[in-house]
């Protein structure tokens, strides 16, 4: 049976087709084609500069495409508004810590939520992934770690029940236990609440440990795709590839 026939019996949550995507005039991405079903995890692995950003940018919509098609769940949404696409189920994690320095931990988290109301239950969601911020709650966001704020960002994205997540090189300047971590937690998202994940990084062992399917983006092109299967040696096999 091949891949695709295999992943056909799950939803398509998102699609990108033919899709390219850039500044003023200048293309970065090009003609970019990815499927995402529901609960998988998609890894996107390209060095600085390759267009990593551009692609999660254009999905969430603080880019419009220059041409091709962007699906979420059947529905064409090139072009809509960051915030309508939020409301709709997808969740963005940028690769800034784009938090309120000033705001305590649960001021952050509201800002995530449609109602107050959805707070204890949000927390309590959080708390079985990362039960320190929970524990947090009235600290400064400014005063968290680096990783704690990258935990932070993602527990705000959780809080939403994000149908899709959008996760821009979350390991950058991480310490490997804090790596460690959120690589975990990412895959007992999928796993747990069926959620996707399109996940761009420069980390390898990442990747390899949580990603379902990986491509490799150069100068705004996939050069290639595969699916990772248990047992092989995803990791060198990947590391080799990144080098060329
Ligand atoms: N606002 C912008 N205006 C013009 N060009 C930009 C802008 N942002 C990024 N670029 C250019 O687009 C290309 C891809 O950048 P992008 O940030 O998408 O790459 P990346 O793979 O995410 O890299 P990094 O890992 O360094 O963040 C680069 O050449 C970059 O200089």
């Amino acid at each position: 049976m091949s891949e695709n026939t295999k992943k056909s019996d799950k939803a398509t949550v998102l699609e990108c087709r033919q899709l390219s995507s850039g500044y003023d005039d200048a293309t970065v991405i090009d003609n970019i084609n990815i499927q995402i079903t529901e609960g998988q995890v998609f890894g996107i692995l390209g060095k600085n500069g390759m267009g990593k950003s551009t692609l999660l940018k254009t999905i969430m919509g603080f880019l419009k495409p220059i041409n091709g098609e962007i699906y979420y769940a059947d529905q064409p949404i090139g072009g809509l508004e960051p915030q309508v696409l939020a409301r709709r189920g997808i969740a963005y994690i940028p690769q800034e810590a784009a938090i309120f320095q000033d705001l305590t931990v649960e001021e952050n988290l509201r800002l995530g939520l449609p109602s107050d109301r959805l707070l204890p239950s949000g927390m309590e969601k959080v708390a079985a992934y990362f039960p320190i911020i929970p524990q947090r709650r009235k600290q400064f966001a400014g005063t968290l770690s680096g990783g704690e704020q990258k935990m932070l960002l993602m527990a705000r994205a959780l809080m939403s029940d994000p149908k899709l997540m959008l996760v821009d090189e979350i390991s950058e300047g991480l310490q490997p236990t804090m790596v460690e971590n959120i690589t975990q937690v990412l895959g007992q998202v999928a796993a747990k609440e069926n959620t996707s994940v399109l996940l761009v990084e420069q980390n390898v062992r990442l990747v390899t440990r949580v990603a379902h399917s990986v491509a490799l983006l150069e100068i705004g092109r996939i050069v290639q795709e595969m699916q990772l299967d248990d047992g092989a040696d995803n990791e060198l096999a990947l590391t080799e590839m990144m080098r060329v």
